[in-house]
């Protein structure tokens, strides 16, 4: 069996790679250093083949641990700052050391989930790695660990590369990780789990993720499967494979079925949306009649007051909100142009009711189709139907 590259896999694309902690370090929690020289001198490869290249390297926490003679992951968000603060520093170094015998330059690029949802610092970011990429750098992305506050934390760099690589709009997002790719069950637990090797439509997947993964890693496999809906979202195939062997990323670009790869969905929203859709942490949750539904997904109209029936949550005007049907099945998500306060009076009312209610003129919608992004698993593949011959296995 083979897999089809990409359309353009012979021309120059742009590759987020994300390696875990249990690649990174080995059992006693020292770096791996001949995993690194070969994740390094693969990376350089692809950079020499014309590629963009983005690496997302986890590993702060464990290598500041091991600095540390720690032999447990802190618990304490406090200690797991400090230890990072120790970790991040030793392990870029070791990274410049390895990328500079291949006379290739790197950069620092540390980001916390607030940087992300600010759209002035969601766009500066987008252009920093634009000029890294014109300057033929390798941006090495971390989570800012030591300021990231618990609320605003991503938590695991899977989730983080993911938003990475639809900020860039990247064609590829590998994740590279301790097992060689997904199965039916924790293959740990389970030896008779059933490998996965294409994953068309991720609803469609039903398997068995446990709740963690490895000792030293964060999230396991359902992080995973979230970066692999935000990117697929996106446009972006993604694969997840071993990281003991990261030379295997030359060879699925060309086509080989190694670990467990993801149909990217196609007609992905644009870098505004992804970013309302991804970027943004919803603070509210509106529920609408059958006939809004229908209306902003089959009729790509925008939200209207007399649609929503009910709403839950405190948020502001221009606050990104889920849209779910009476069910609570989302629909869509989106940036509302009222509070809760106001949405709470003129919900289930007309729009040329609202400034009789609310006592001056608002927005007409609640929340304009512009702002709106839909929801593709929910809209349903009938909506979006894969190119044909666009995959083959
Ligand atoms: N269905 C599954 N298929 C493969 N691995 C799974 C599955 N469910 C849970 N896992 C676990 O996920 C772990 C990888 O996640 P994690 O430790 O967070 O890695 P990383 O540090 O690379 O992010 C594997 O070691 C495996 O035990
Ligand atoms: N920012 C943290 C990484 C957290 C994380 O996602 O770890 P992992 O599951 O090993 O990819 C660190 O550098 O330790």
């Amino acid at each position: 069996m083979t897999i089809s590259p990409s359309a353009n896999a012979q021309t120059s694309q742009t590759i987020v790679v994300k390696i875990g902690t249990s690649s990174l370090t080995s059992a006693n929690g020292q770096l791996a250093l001949s995993v690194l020289a070969r994740l390094v001198e693969t990376l350089c490869q692809l950079n020499r083949q014309g590629h963009r290249v983005i690496l997302v390297s986890s590993g702060a926490v464990g290598v500041g641990c091991a600095r540390l003679g720690l032999t447990e992951r802190p618990k304490s968000i406090e200690q797991k700052q400090a230890v990072a603060a120790v970790g991040q520093g030793r392990l870029m170094r070791v990274y410049d050391d390895l990328f500079t015998v291949l006379d290739q330059p790197i950069a620092q690029v540390l980001l916390t989930r607030s940087d992300l949802m600010q759209r002035a610092r969601y766009v500066n970011s987008y252009h920093t790695f634009q000029q890294l990429f014109n300057l033929n750098v390798i941006p090495i992305v971390n989570e800012n660990d030591t300021v990231a506050v618990d609320e605003l934390k991503f938590g695991d760099n899977d989730t983080l590369s993911a938003l990475v690589a639809s900020l860039v709009g990247a064609q590829w997002l590998f994740l590279l990780t301790d097992v060689d790719r997904l199965y039916s069950a924790d293959p740990r637990a389970n030896p008779d789990a059933e490998p996965i090797t294409w994953v068309q439509h991720l609803g469609d997947l039903d398997i068995d993720v446990g709740d963690r993964g490895s000792a030293w890693g964060t999230g396991g496999m359902i992080t995973k499967l979230e970066a692999a809906r935000i990117a697929t979202s996106a446009g972006i195939r993604m694969a997840i494979t071993n990281g003991q062997t990261p030379e295997n990323i030359l060879k699925i670009l060309a086509g080989a079925p190694l670990g467990t790869q993801f149909a990217p969905k196609p007609n992905p929203s644009n870098a505004r949306k992804r970013w309302i859709a991804n970027g943004l942490r919803p603070s509210g949750l509106l529920y609408l009649d059958a006939g809004a539904v229908r209306a902003i997904s089959k009729d790509g109209k925008s939200l209207l007051s007399a649609g929503i029936v009910e709403i839950e949550g405190d948020f502001q005007a221009q606050d990104a909100v889920v849209l779910c049907d009476r069910n609570g099945q989302e629909i869509a998500r989106g940036l509302v142009n009222y509070n809760h306060h106001d949405l709470q009076q003129i919900r289930g009312r007309r729009s040329s009711e609202i400034s009789m209610i609310l006592g001056y003129d608002g927005a007409e919608t609640v929340v304009h189709r512009d702002n709106l992004v839909l929801n593709p698993d929910a809209v349903g593949s009938d909506m979006k139907p894969m190119v044909e011959g666009e995959y083959s296995h």
